[in-house]
């Protein structure tokens, strides 16, 4: 990576600076100004649109910019002559569905990256993936393939396989939304204790209730603007903003919060 550092974001692992990302020209994202420091869980909330998605892609690199800047640990990872795939290497992504090679056993879903992009043994791989599958008690599960496990088990093996790099920044888009109600508690508790070990982590869930337990800071996003943000005790118990204020009372009345 080259090294364009940027005293003002050194600090946070993640900084976004005036975020703009258009679609046809129409605006997702408008000016987004996010900061994420060590060990800090932040999570995204937001109307089904609202951006946390793209906010998450143009963090990962997925998405090209249209305007701004993404520092990573002071690096300035959106710099075109930044290796994008040096950069992704330091984050741990996870998405609703869980993308599980379906014709690979989960040792060999956790261990592909770190073998064939990173040159790791296959002794060293393994034992790192057995190591981590034992962590979430998912070690006897290792020769299966993801069709014999269920929603929540093949969601816990993507988290493992995220990972597998050690990343410096897990992002994670919306990854119980794909599971059946009684399966999305054993994924959040994985998040929780991640979050305990102090793994930096930005979320976008509809889990309101994850969040106002889990987060050390929640955002508000409203049509690709970052309205408000805070800990949760204060954006989902005492918002400042009218918008907020009304995605919450939407919240309320469908029993989410
Ligand atoms: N590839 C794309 N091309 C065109 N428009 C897109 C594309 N991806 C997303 N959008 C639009 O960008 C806006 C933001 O979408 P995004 O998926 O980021 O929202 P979100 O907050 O994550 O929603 P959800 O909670 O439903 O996942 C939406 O209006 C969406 O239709």
């Amino acid at each position: 990576m080259t090294t364009n550092a940027d005293v003002s974001t050194a600090a946070s692992v993640l900084s976004v600076r005036n975020l703009v990302k258009r679609y046809a020209g129409q605006p997702v994202l408008s000016g987004i100004d996010l900061d994420v420091a060590e060990h800090e869980v932040v999570v995204l909330i937001g109307a089904s649109g609202s951006g946390k998605s793209t906010l998450l892609r143009c963090v990962n690199l997925l998405e090209e910019l249209d305007d701004g800047q993404v520092f990573l640990d002071g690096v300035d990872i959106s710099d075109p002559r930044v290796d994008a795939d040096v950069a992704r290497r330091a984050m741990g992504v996870v998405f609703q569905a869980f993308n599980l090679f379906p014709h690979l056993s989960v040792v060999d879903n956790v261990t592909l990256a770190p073998r064939v992009v990173h040159g790791v043994s296959r002794e060293l791989a393994e034992a790192r993936a057995l190591e981590l599958l034992d962590r979430v008690g998912l070690a006897n599960r290792a020769r299966s393939y993801p069709d014999r496990l269920s929603g929540g088990q093949q969601q816990r093996v993507a988290i493992v396989r995220a990972l597998a790099y050690d990343p410096r920044l897990l992002l994670f888009d919306e990854i119980t939304s794909a599971l059946d109600p009684e399966l999305v508690g054993e994924v959040l508790a994985l998040v929780r204790e991640l979050a305990g070990q102090g793994r930096t982590i930005l979320m976008a869930t509809h889990e309101m209730g994850f969040a106002r337990q889990v987060a050390d800071r929640v955002c508000f996003l409203d049509g690709g603007v970052l309205v408000e943000s805070g800990p949760p005790e204060q954006v989902l118990g005492d918002p400042v903003h009218e918008r907020t204020r009304q995605f919450l009372r939407r919240i309320i009345d469908a029993g989410r919060l």
